[in-house]
């Protein structure tokens, strides 16, 4: 699905800072798409964007197949703003050249610019920038204006401004370039003359009504956790097409303790959906036994929702759309042509390649914090849209190795233990989320005076703004003694507790 009004296109080189770039645009009121970099030229056109972004990324423009711009893609008279290796792109690309340094330029750089230039104009801290690059511009190309250098690079901005090509060889995107979010601006408003007036309302306006010019008078299924991501993309749907919406909520046996019939509440009283909730807690478990590798377990589930949704539609009579509440992270983190495979997110990576539905991911290219926006502005409730991320596979990659019954419950208990406690001390909006889960290791206690071989449980509890990275959360420790001591003395088959200290990167949220 695609926004007709004031898109800018961001050209994904594999930067690790590309999802910031197409937030910072989208906080200055202006809807962005990130797309590959091998997106088609007829693509681009297709989408009619205002301005063309083209990120940083690992390689280098002048060593052998590395990713290029598309032909023709600086003479469809779209202003381009180059980042980084965007930026050695368009040197490369139009007659500059590009060098290998002795050194290069990483962190917090200090930076001469041309303040009267359009995209640098009504700057201020313009004495620093943040950089991350060992190859530099050592040429602009003919006609480009040099707009700003640094030690190591002779050409940190240029600017063709007939063309309305600009480069910079630093990161406006990210916050240790005061015055990059200015700079985005300047390119934004002043080169690419966009209006800025897009925000959650407007997004949310135009996704329904692309919903309802798709679906026509067909029925859709929606594939609906009770988790705000699936909860706001149910929503949205039910506006678009009313009761030509199904929304399914399969009870996969993984799911938190009374979380099932909690979530058949919330939406059997609150909202006026059709929903059904499918008990598939023997399928999933049956199909999990005996495998213990974590990207097998995640294919496994992803492919049994489908299979459960397949057969709900054939009760129902012909479904030809699968909504589902996908977000960028998910897509990223499954692996893209230019992001590696973290895990298969059951949602994407996980989904069987004989899938027969035709998807509808109205939030696939946002952030959790900016769906939650677009909740607030739907009128969700409260409680929903601030409720804590719970993975599709639930506790299947909580329980780690083989997934049984007798662990499940174990980690279920503890999990409930912990929730409860964390809510009691008022920490419940304060961290991004928090668990139990079981490393499927055992250890030697001593209980009541007698020796025991039992179960650790690991809690695991991270701030963060949008799953991306995350610190783990500083719970005061009389919190954390009483999370404890409860989970020892109140579940069986547990006698050792601890506390995963790890950001991310370098691990990751779930354990697996
Ligand atoms: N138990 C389930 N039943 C039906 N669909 C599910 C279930 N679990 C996950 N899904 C589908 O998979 C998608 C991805 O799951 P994910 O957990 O990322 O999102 P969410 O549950 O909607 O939100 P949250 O991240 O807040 O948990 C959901 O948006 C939903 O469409
Ligand atoms: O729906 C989902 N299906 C999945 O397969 C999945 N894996 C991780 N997560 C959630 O994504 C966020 C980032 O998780 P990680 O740091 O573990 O990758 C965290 O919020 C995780 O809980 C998932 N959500
Ligand atoms: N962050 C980047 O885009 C780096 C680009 C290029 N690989 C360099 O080191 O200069
Ligand atoms: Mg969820």
């Amino acid at each position: 699905m695609t926004d007709s009004n004031e898109l800018v296109l961001v050209i994904d080189f594999g930067g690790q800072y590309n999802q910031l770039i197409a937030r910072r645009v989208r906080e200055c009121g202006v809807y962005c798409q990130i797309v590959p970099y091998d997106y088609t030229l007829d693509k681009i056109k297709a989408k009619n964007p205002k301005g063309i972004i083209l990120t940083g990324g690992p390689a280098s423009v002048y060593a052998k197949d590395t990713p290029q711009a598309v032909k023709g893609l600086f003479d469809i008279d779209v202003p381009v703003l180059g980042i980084c290796y965007g930026h050695q792109i368009i040197a490369n690309e139009l007659g500059g050249i590009v060098e290998h340094a002795d050194s290069g330029e990483y962190g917090k750089t200090s930076i001469q610019l041309e303040k009267n230039d359009i995209i640098f104009g009504e700057i201020d801290n313009a004495d620093t920038c943040w950089m991350s690059h060992r190859d530099y511009v050592a040429k602009a190309p003919e006609n480009f204006k040099i707009l700003a250098t640094t030690k190591a690079a002779p050409v940190a901005a240029m600017a063709d401004e007939k063309r309305k090509i600009y480069g910079v060889q630093f990161h406006p995107e990210v916050e240790h370039t005061p015055f990059g979010k200015k700079m985005l601006q300047n390119f934004l408003f002043n080169v690419c003359n966009v209006k800025g007036s897009w925000n959650m309302t407007s997004f949310a306006e135009s996704k329904i009504k692309q919903i309802k010019e798709i679906v026509g008078g067909k029925k859709v299924l929606c594939a609906l956790s009770g988790g705000v991501d699936s909860s706001v993309a149910a929503v949205m749907t039910h506006k678009a097409v009313g009761k030509q919406l199904v929304c399914i909520f399969v009870d996969h046996g993984l799911l938190r303790k009374n979380e099932g019939d909690q979530v058949e509440q919330i939406f059997k009283n609150q909202f006026d959906m059709n929903f059904i909730r499918v008990d598939a807690r023997d399928r999933f478990l049956g199909k999990l036994k005996g495998i213990s590798d974590p990207e097998r377990k995640r294919k496994i589930i992803g492919e049994e929702f489908i299979r459960v949704f397949e057969e709900e539609a054939d009760k129902l009579g012909k479904m030809d759309f699968l909504v589902q509440g996908t977000i960028y992270p998910d897509v990223v983190e499954s692996g893209t042509k230019t992001s590696a495979t973290i895990k298969s997110h059951h949602n994407v990576g996980g989904l069987p390649e004989d899938m027969q539905f035709e998807l509808i991911e109205p939030l696939r290219e946002l952030f959790k914090d900016e769906v939650r926006a677009v909740g607030e502005k739907l009128g969700i409730p409260h409680d929903l849209v601030w409720r804590q991320p719970f993975p599709g596979p639930g506790l299947a990659i909580r329980v780690l190795g083989e997934v049984t019954e007798d662990k499940l419950a174990v980690t279920r208990e503890a999990d409930a233990i912990f929730r409860e406690e964390i809510a009691a001390a008022g920490l419940s909006e304060k961290i991004w989320q928090y668990f139990a889960c079981l490393p499927n290791i055992k250890s030697v206690g001593v209980m009541g005076d007698s020796r025991t071989y039992c179960h650790t449980i690991a809690l695991r509890a991270v701030t963060s703004s949008d799953a991306m990275t995350s610190e783990w959360a500083q719970i005061p420790y009389e919190v954390l003694d009483k999370v404890s001591r409860r989970i020892v003395n109140e579940v069986p088959g547990v006698n050792r507790v601890v506390y995963d200290i790890t950001s991310k990167p370098p691990a990751t949220i779930e354990w697996e």
